[in-house]
């Protein structure tokens, strides 16, 4: 039996397997530049951020219906499931696919129905996160918020996502304001491949509860001495640092000296698709490669829960944690 985990940083959108998208593409007429899913797989070669974004867009051309965004959460799902996530907290994408003519509605009722009977079929429970793209206009960021208005009661937070560098925080003020003010909770992707001053950018104006990656963090000891102080979550990706390039390899990963500094880490996957793993393989990856013991794994997971947004459900967590202490390595 695997290790109960909450993942709190994984796009839904990349988690569209090489098979699924040629089906996908069959269904819907979609013709891919690709001859078929092994052709596609040995395209996975990234040089850095954009490299990946340029492929995770280009594929994306073949999600079009409601029953598109189902398969795609419930094949996710139901991996994560058997890899032990116990709760996913999903980022998605509105803008890359309203910019193909795809409504909203579609995405967010497509992703519910696999959402909403995730408990009962994977045992999962789930929380919807939307992303804006940050290297789009800040009046596009507002006008797919306010596009989102009618599936609010769906949605638990906001994020912000895509090429990071040259795209600052504090660009995307007013729609952070804006979605506090509906009761939005709120995070940003801060410090994957941007400097350290953007994580303290995304804490001062945008108010983030939580920092996607935040991995750059560690080049600045009075930031990594607020993080600790202030206890805000950082959701690392390791096999992603690595498949992009922000780290050499993974045993030079920082993760072993940032739980040793007091950082509320936790551990997931991203883009499971297209690094190599999904949340359970970047445990066992970090395990295997970073000598993490049995007290560093149970602190990751004990961090993933505490780390979510489970506020509404403060008994699921208390369940999910005793998961964790009861679990038997
Ligand atoms: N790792 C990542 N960084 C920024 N934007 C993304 N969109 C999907 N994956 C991403
Ligand atoms: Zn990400």
């Amino acid at each position: 039996m695997p290790l109960p985990i909450a993942e709190l940083h994984l796009h839904i959108e990349g988690t569209l397997e090489p098979e699924l998208a040629f089906e996908l593409a069959a269904r819907n007429g979609v013709a891919l530049p690709y001859a078929d899913a092994e052709e596609l797989r040995k395209a996975y070669e990234f040089a850095d951020l954009q490299s990946f974004l340029n492929l995770y867009y280009e594929l994306m051309a073949v999600l079009r219906t409601e029953r598109d965004f189902a398969d795609l959460a419930d094949a996710y799902l139901a991996r994560a499931a058997a890899q032990g996530v116990r709760h996913a907290e999903i980022f998605f994408d509105p803008q890359a696919h309203t910019a193909r003519g795809v409504d909203i509605g579609t995405v967010v009722e497509g992703l519910w129905r696999a959402l909403g009977n995730s408990e009962a079929e994977h045992g999962v429970s789930t929380r919807l996160i939307l992303c804006f793209l940050r290297d789009e206009s800040a009046e596009s960021a507002l006008e797919t918020l306010e596009a989102a208005k009618p599936y609010l009661d769906r949605i638990t937070g906001i994020g912000l996502d895509s090429a990071e560098v040259g795209h600052p925080p504090v660009k995307f003020r007013e729609v952070y304001e804006t979605a506090a003010g509906l009761g939005l909770r709120r995070v940003a992707h801060a410090g994957e491949e941007g400097p350290p001053e953007y994580i303290t950018e995304a804490l001062d104006v945008l108010g983030v509860e939580r920092v996607d990656h935040g991995l750059r963090c560690v080049e600045d000891p009075e930031l990594v001495a607020r993080l600790v102080r202030e206890r805000i979550p950082l959701t690392l990706c390791p096999l992603s640092n690595v498949r992009l390039r922000t780290v050499d390899t993974l045993a030079d990963h920082p993760l072993p000296a940032m739980l040793d500094a007091g950082l509320l880490c936790t551990v997931n996957s991203d883009d499971p698709a297209y690094f190599g793993g999904y949340a359970g393989d970047n445990f066992d990856a970090v395990r295997r490669t970073l000598g993490l013991g049995e007290e560093r794994l149970r602190e990751l997971a004990r961090n993933s829960f505490t780390a979510s947004f489970l506020e509404d459900d403060e008994e699921l967590r208390a369940r999910y944690l005793a998961e964790v202490d009861a679990y038997t390595f």
